[in-house]
C-alpha cells in the first residue's frame, strides 16, 4: 500500500459505524470516504443526526459503546520531517507492549500510512496528542474549575514532552496563550475568571500545545455569541493556515463554514452527498440537499439568494431506505432515486474535485427525456414546499 498522495494527510476509506440500540443498530456512518491534504481546512456540514460526530469520533478512535465500527480504515501519515520521531516513539511501545497485551499492535511503517483502526491503546495515546488534537463543544466546560489555566496547560506539556524542563514549559505554555489572544500573565487565572470565549481559546491552546498535524473541532464554538464565535473561528483559521495544521471543522452552520474552510463535505443519513471547494459549492453546490441547504440561511457577503427549506426529516437510521437517502425530500427525484444508491461521481470534468453522489449528474442517465435536469433545482425547490404539505 502506498500513499495515494504524498500530500495526503489522512485517507478515510469506507468507514462504516453503527449504534447497537435495543431497537435496532443505527447506521449511523455508512461508507464513508474521504482523502485530507496537509495543511487543509475542511468542514463537515449537515443538519442534526447526520453523523458527523459519529465520523469525527470514529477517526480519533473517541467512540464508545454502543458505537461500534463495522468496517473500513482510516490511515494517517506522519509528516516526513516527524516522522523519525513519531515512529521511534511509536516503536518503542511496540517493544514495552510486546511483553503485555498488544499482540495486535500496529505496524509502523510510515510510508504506508497508520492504521489508525489498528492501534493499541498505549499508540492512540501517543497519536491523540502528538499528531491528532481534538476540541469539542463542550471542551471550554471540561477544564478543571480547581486548577490555574497555565498547570492545564503545562500539564499537557509534561506529560507528553517530559524531557523539557519546567522553564522551557512555563514559557511554551506562555507563548500558546498569547497565540491564542490572551495575556500571557492569565497563566495564574482560574477557568471561573475566564469569559466563555477566553475558555475556548484556551482549550484552543491546549489543542495546538504539541503541534499536531490535524486537529478536529466538534461545534467548538456553538455555546458562545455570535460576535465571539467569529473571533474564534478567524483565530482557528488563521492558527491552523500559520502553523500548516489541518483541520477537520463540524458545524451544522454552512455560513460559519463557508468563511472558514478551504473544502467542504456534506454529510446526509451517515452518507457523504457532496464534496466540494468552498468557493465552487458556494457558487454551484450540486447535490439538491446541499442546493438546498445552502438556500436555507442568509449570507452576510454575497448576493441576495431567495431562502427556501428543505421540508420534510431525514430516514430513520435504523431502516434507511433504498436508494438515494434524500429521495424522498428531493423535489428531483425520479425512479433511479428510490432504487439505486448514487456514487460520488465528478459532475464537472474542469473541477474534478467537487463531486455529489445524484443521480442527475448520471452520464447514462442525463439527457433522458422525462428525468428532471440539474438546471431545474431552483424551480424544483420553489415548488417543493406547496407538495411536500400532505405527505
Ligand atoms: N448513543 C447512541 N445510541 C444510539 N444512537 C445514537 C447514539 N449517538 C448518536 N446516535 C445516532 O447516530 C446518528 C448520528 O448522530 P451524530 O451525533 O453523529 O450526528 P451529528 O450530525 O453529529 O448531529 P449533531 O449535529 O446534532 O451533533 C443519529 O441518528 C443519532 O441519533
Amino acid at each position: 500500500m502506498v500513499a495515494p498522495h504524498t500530500e495526503t494527510l489522512l485517507d478515510v476509506r469506507h468507514v462504516n459505524v453503527d449504534y447497537l440500540a435495543g431497537s435496532g443498530a443505527v447506521h449511523a456512518v455508512r461508507d464513508v470516504s474521504f482523502q485530507l491534504k496537509r495543511g487543509e481546512i475542511m468542514g463537515l456540514a449537515g443538519e442534526s443526526g447526520s453523523g458527523k460526530s459519529t465520523l469525527a469520533f470514529a477517526i480519533a478512535r473517541l467512540l464508545r459503546p454502543p458505537a461500534e465500527i463495522i468496517g473500513g480504515q482510516v490511515l494517517y501519515y506522519p509528516d516526513a520531517a516527524r516522522t523519525g520521531q513519531f515512529t521511534s516513539l511509536m516503536q518503542k511501545v511496540k517493544l514495552k507492549d510486546a511483553s503485555h497485551q498488544a499482540k495486535n499492535a500496529t505496524e509502523i511503517v510510515p510510508e504506508d500510512g497508520i492504521n489508525v483502526f489498528g492501534l493499541t491503546p498505549t499508540q492512540l495515546r501517543l497519536f491523540r496528542w502528538n499528531e491528532l488534537s481534538v476540541v469539542f463543544q463542550s471542551a471550554m466546560n471540561a477544564l478543571n474549575p480547581v486548577m490555574n489555566i497555565g498547570k492545564q496547560i503545562m500539564d499537557v506539556l509534561a506529560a507528553h514532552q517530559p524531557e523539557k524542563s519546567a522553564k522551557e514549559r512555563h514559557e511554551r505554555a506562555q507563548d500558546l496563550l498569547k497565540m491564542v489572544g490572551i495575556a500571557p500573565d492569565r497563566l495564574s487565572s482560574y477557568p471561573h475568571e475566564l469569559s466563555g470565549g477566553m475558555r475556548q481559546r484556551v482549550t484552543i491552546a491546549i489543542a495546538l500545545a504539541l503541534q499536531p498535524d490535524l486537529i478536529i473541532m466538534d461545534e467548538p464554538t456553538t455555546a458562545l455569541d455570535v460576535v465571539v464565535q467569529r473571533e474564534i473561528l478567524d483565530l482557528i483559521s488563521s492558527l491552523c493556515k500559520e502553523t500548516g495544521t489541518a483541520l477537520i471543522f463540524i458545524t451544522h452552520d454552512l455560513s460559519l463554514l463557508l468563511e472558514l474552510v478551504d473544502r467542504v463535505a456534506v454529510m446526509y443519513a451517515g452518507k457523504l452527498i457532496e464534496v466540494a471547494g468552498r468557493n465552487a459549492f458556494y457558487q454551484h453546490p450540486r447535490h439538491p440537499y446541499s442546493y438546498g441547504l445552502m438556500h436555507s440561511f442568509p449570507t452576510l457577503h454575497g448576493p441576495r439568494i431567495k431562502m427556501i427549506g428543505i421540508p420534510g426529516t431525514p430516514p430513520d437510521l435504523r431502516n434507511v431506505p433504498a436508494g438515494c437517502p434524500f429521495a424522498q425530500r428531493c423535489p428531483m427525484a425520479f425512479d433511479a432515486c428510490r432504487k439505486i444508491v448514487p456514487e460520488l461521481r465528478t459532475i464537472v470534468a474542469d473541477i474534478p474535485e467537487q463531486v455529489a453522489a445524484c443521480h442527475l449528474y448520471d452520464p447514462t442517465i442525463i439527457g433522458s427525456r422525462n428525468i428532471p435536469q440539474p438546471a431545474d433545482l431552483a424551480k424544483g425547490f420553489e415548488v417543493k414546499p406547496e407538495r411536500s404539505v400532505v405527505r
